[in-house]
């Protein structure tokens, strides 16, 4: 007998459960979307004839990936090698390697920063200099913010810049007289943070004093991490935090951070400070604002100051360490320029005198050459259609250049990979000079980089002065590769040496 009953259940058993047909059919469309934007990208996009790595053609992921592994300036400098001087380094973004090009994309109007890029490295929901993209908000900002980096204020601070420095050769005189190797890479940074944190909120954090890591210290790595994340996927600007374990750990480590410099900037208010920094732009009106900046706007930027001086300084004087000390001609000129311009008993190297010593200016050069503590590609975007270089780039087009790769140009410099600081004694060649742009140039150019210089000089004079050092032998090249994240480090965060106080 037939039962009509069970031709409905009988279809219902076959049926796919609800959940499951929403995942098969987001997983179909989700492969169908990535297999037309890569035939997009592949085939039809107005980039398409240019070459590059295949990855890099097909999907942003390829430099999301070379991110999370400090690797991107440098695959971006071998696919210069193998593909030329236009390279696709993602669907919509090329990179360009000849100098003139630095000029053509980062001092013209044309382009602006690129979104993805700069909106991740904002720190806790605010712009900073760094991060602003639009061109009136940024010109004014940085108006404001000059008056702290101005010659009379970097006058003003040379004294603290001194006496840290001073206090860095004493640290290591003393472990010196202990021990006979020892890792100099950590009072290096100590040195350029205290400098820095000094500057931004005329505190002395006391690093260098105390030998021991502040309190901001792991937070400020952590934002470092914060920014990589942040562009894979940028909505964690907004729920970072939320997010359990480490990488929300990441997101809460900024926001302590965050709630820290502004009650520094609050204390700083009330007590009208007299830092270089603050006290310069505390009551200056941000022109595109039409007002003073709020405790929080003005902490982000101090933050952004701390990002921009303290590793970046640190991180030059470790390669200029690890260049110069392997070379003992090079050792053995920059003594005799020092000592015969600072004799014994004679008063002590400051910034102007240092200014002034050819020798000592081209080792720093030629660090900053081989060594820029930013290596990395600093996007842009194309607001109308333009062309660089001689190639088209249509509205919306990123584009770049990379210091790693600029400034190893065989057609500028010859034998671009030694560390030849003779190469800047005496120069004829415009060519040279303009294709050395480790501050970057243009309206974006580093805000620092007289502070930096400044700093870099007074350091170089007085530890040459005062140490004998060398390297010691179980420092290998690895532990000096430049492990990239928008500003690099070694890789190994070491160097290793033996030092010994000059007779
Ligand atoms: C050797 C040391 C340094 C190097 C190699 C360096 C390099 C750079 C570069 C290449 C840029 C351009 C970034 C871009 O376009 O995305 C930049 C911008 C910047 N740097 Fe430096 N920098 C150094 C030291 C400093 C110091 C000491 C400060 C002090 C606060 C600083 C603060 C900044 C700021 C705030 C910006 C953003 C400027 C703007 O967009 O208007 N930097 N730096």
């Amino acid at each position: 007998m037939l039962n009509l009953g069970s031709i409905p259940l009988a279809r219902y058993e076959h049926q796919t459960p609800l959940p499951i047909l929403i995942l098969q059919t987001t997983v179909i469309l989700g492969l169908g979307y990535i297999s037309l934007s890569t035939i997009f990208n592949l085939v039809f996009h107005p980039l398409a004839n240019v070459p590059g790595p295949f990855w890099a053609r097909c999907s942003n992921l390829w430099g999301r990936y070379q991110n999370l592994h400090g690797q991107k300036a440098h695959s971006i400098h071998a696919a210069h090698k193998r593909y030329g001087s236009v390279v696709r380094i993602a669907p919509n973004t090329l990179s360009f390697s000849s100098p003139s090009s630095v000029r053509e994309i980062y001092m013209s109007k044309t382009f602006v920063k690129e979104e993805t890029f700069y909106t991740a490295k904002r720190i806790f929901h605010e712009n900073h200099l760094l991060s602003f993209r639009d061109k009136a908000a940024h010109h004014q900002r940085r108006k404001l913010l000059s008056r702290g980096f101005s010659q009379a204020a970097l006058a003003e601070f040379e004294p603290v810049i001194h006496s840290k420095i001073h206090t860095l050769l004493q640290q290591l005189s003393k472990i010196s007289s202990t021990v006979s190797v020892f890792d100099v890479y950590p009072w290096v940074h100590m040195l350029s943070f205290d400098i820095i944190y000094n500057m931004m909120f005329g505190i002395d954090p006391e690093t260098l004093t105390s030998g021991k890591e502040h309190t901001v210290m792991p937070w400020f790595r952590s934002w470092r991490l914060t920014y990589i994340f942040k562009e894979l996927f940028p909505s964690l600007e907004t729920y970072g935090s939320y997010v359990p374990g480490k990488i929300g750990g990441y997101f809460r480590d900024v926001q302590k951070w965050k709630m820290f410099a502004v009650e520094i900037v609050q204390s700083c208010r009330d007590e009208e400070t007299k830092t270089p920094f603050l006290s310069k732009v505390l009551n200056g009106q941000d022109g595109f604002l039409g007002r003073l900046l709020t405790d929080s706007e003005l902490a982000e930027e101090c933050m952004g100051g701390m990002f921009g001086g303290s590793g970046t300084t640190g991180t030059t004087f470790i390669y200029l360490l690890w260049a110069v000390l392997q070379r003992p001609s090079v050792v053995k000129k920059l003594r005799d320029e020092l000592d015969t311009a600072f004799p014994p008993g004679c008063s002590s190297p400051d910034s102007v005198a240092c200014s002034k010593l050819s020798y000592l200016q081209a080792v720093l050069n030629e660090s900053l050459r081989l060594y820029p503590a930013t290596i990395a590609v600093l996007p842009r975007t194309a607001v109308t259609d333009t062309t660089v270089g001689g190639v088209h780039i249509p509205r919306g087009t990123n584009v770049a250049t990379q210091n790693l790769t600029i400034h190893r140009d065989p057609q500028v410099f010859e034998d671009p990979d030694s560390f030849l600081p003779e190469r800047w004694l005496n120069i004829n060649d415009t060519g040279l000079k303009e294709a050395l742009t480790p501050f970057s140039v243009g309206p974006r150019k580093c805000i620092g980089s007289n502070l930096a210089e400044m700093e870099l000089r007074l350091l170089i004079a007085l530890f040459f002065l005062r140490f004998d050092a060398t390297i010691d032998s179980s420092m290998k090249e690895e532990d000096m590769f430049m492990y990239d994240t928008f500003n690099m480090s070694p890789a190994g965060k070491k160097l290793l040496v033996s030092l010994k106080e000059r007779k």
